[in-house]
């Protein structure tokens, strides 16, 4: 799961295929591998690009960047006819080709020229290639193309080892990482269920609730995000810790994946015989001025809906913790939490484990897992009716992440803004606690505001689209 390098493997078995056609064909095959790479500046290219190499082409429009080191095969052609006779070389090349690997199609993969004139000169008058190591940048996506010729008798001067090693040191040297962090469009974005779905499926809890099933269900969706080269723990946390203070951040990498984010909610702690849990629910974007701020921090504490789904909670909490605690302290009113893009209720619940002896954190996991801020209420309605209506497993997304140490005591978090890496592709989750009185349209947009924060750590480029708006704020200043 760390940021993969040129893909040596890759190229070596599309090699292994061009061979085979060359022997084939007893006449050369060129072997292609082509892989995304992070964005480049060009002019940081060209040193290292000049003083590597005595074949190198640059050109760089407005539009393309196309930066080449060396050349895999050569096409010149002297006369009248240079131009035929160029395509004419290149179309038989083209045909026994050998490309393979996950970056872009269609991307230039010959570059050169011609002389003003069919004379031969001090250049020949027609020379076009295709480069060993071709980099290219357009529509804001960046590729790298590596390119060797394998001759029918099997010998190839510039194998895809040595080709690898010299386009590694280009990009080393220029700053360019092999893999980047995704360049996505929107299309790499898949939600699911899709915002119409969602919609669908909030109006249909609500009417569940309505017949009176369950009080609360904190109805979760995904969002899944693919990147060609996997994603780089190391910077995805580091931009958490750095974006998402007074978060807990966690990753848990094992089997080759991992299980990542930045939750503002603790399941329970135990320290000391004393046990401490919180009650968080309800949300409220922050504001795009202070004074849109300090209103919806208080729109948040006087709405009469929010402050339900969150009492729904503390009285779970409450219950769960008065069955092993002596004494328990909640707080008459909730205090708004305020988090980097959004905020929530939030109250802490602090109690004196009865027998501290035997207390262990893992059973008050295992006695308030899931509270009611990521289940619903009655717990065994609300659970069932997840299970029948989200369209995916959850995985470790909301369940309790934490540690413990060798006297039963520890801390586990609810690992909520969380996201499970796997390959090259990130899947997100979201969740927000349905009651009566929901909206389908506000639940959506809330959706997208929690997945803000992991899409900005994998680095994916975030619409500039304004957060949602609560009515009664929207006409400040
Ligand atoms: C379920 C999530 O968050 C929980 C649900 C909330 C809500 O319904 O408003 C608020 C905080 C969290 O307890 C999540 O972020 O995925």
């Amino acid at each position: 799961m760390h940021v993969a390098d040129i893909d040596l493997q890759g190229f070596l078995e599309v090699h292994a295929k061009a061979t085979i056609e060359a022997r084939n064909n007893a006449c050369p095959a060129l072997a292609v591998w082509r892989q995304d790479i992070g964005p480049f500046d060009p002019a940081g290219l060209l040193r290292p690009l000049f003083e590597r190499s005595t074949r190198t082409f640059v050109w760089v429009s407005p539009q393309t960047s196309v930066m080449a080191m060396g050349s895999a095969t050569d096409f010149t052609h002297v006369g009248r006819d240079r131009f035929a006779g160029i395509r004419r070389g290149w179309e038989k090349t083209a045909r026994t080709a050998v490309a393979g690997g996950p970056g872009a199609r269609g991307v230039p993969a010959m570059v050169g020229g011609f002389a003003f004139a069919p004379r031969p000169g001090s250049l020949p008058e027609a020379l076009m290639w295709v480069p060993r190591v071709l980099i290219t940048q357009e529509d804001g996506r960046a590729t790298l193309a590596l390119s060797v010729c394998v001759d029918p008798r099997g010998t190839t001067p510039d194998g895809p080892a040595r080709t690898v090693a010299d386009a590694t040191t280009l990009l080393a040297a220029a700053g360019v990482r092999p893999c980047p962090s995704p360049q996505l469009a929107g299309t790499n974005l898949v939600e699911i269920p899709s915002a119409s779905e969602w919609k669908a499926l909030v109006a249909h809890t609500v009417e569940q609730i309505r017949r009176g099933r369950f009080d609360k269900a904190v109805l979760a969706r995904q969002l899944r995000v693919s990147s060609p080269c996997g994603y780089d723990l190391a910077s995805v946390m580091g931009t958490l810790l750095d974006t998402q203070p007074g978060s807990t951040a966690f990753a848990v990498a094992a089997y080759g994946q991992a299980f990542v984010g930045a939750t503002p909610e603790r399941l329970v702690s135990l320290r000391g015989g004393r046990a401490e849990s919180m009650s968080l629910a309800a949300s409220m974007p922050r504001g795009a001025t202070p004074a849109e701020d300090v209103c919806l921090r208080a729109a948040l504490m006087e709405d009469d809906k929010s402050r339900r789904e969150q009492k729904i909670v503390t009285a779970t909490l409450r219950r769960a913790f008065e069955e092993v605690c002596d004494t328990v302290t909640v707080p008459d009113e909730p205090h708004v939490l305020d988090l980097p893009n959004l905020r929530h209720l939030h109250s802490r619940i602090v109690g004196e484990v009865a027998d501290p002896e035997s207390a262990s954190v893992l059973d008050l996991v295992e006695r308030l897992h899931p509270t009611p801020a990521v289940g619903g209420q009655p717990r065994r309605a609300s659970l069932e009716w997840l299970g029948e209506a989200e369209p995916f497993d959850r995985g470790w997304y909301a369940g309790p992440v934490g540690w413990m140490n060798d006297e039963q005591e520890g801390d586990f978090a609810v690992a909520i803004r969380s996201a499970h890496l796997d390959e090259g592709t990130a899947t997100l989750y979201a969740g927000c606690g349905i009651v009566a009185g929901s909206d389908p349209d506000a639940e959506l947009e809330e959706t997208r505001l929690k997945f803000r924060p992991m899409l900005n750590a994998l680095a994916v480029p975030l619409s500039e689209r304004a957060p949602y708006r609560r009515a009664e704020c929207k006409d400040l200043d």
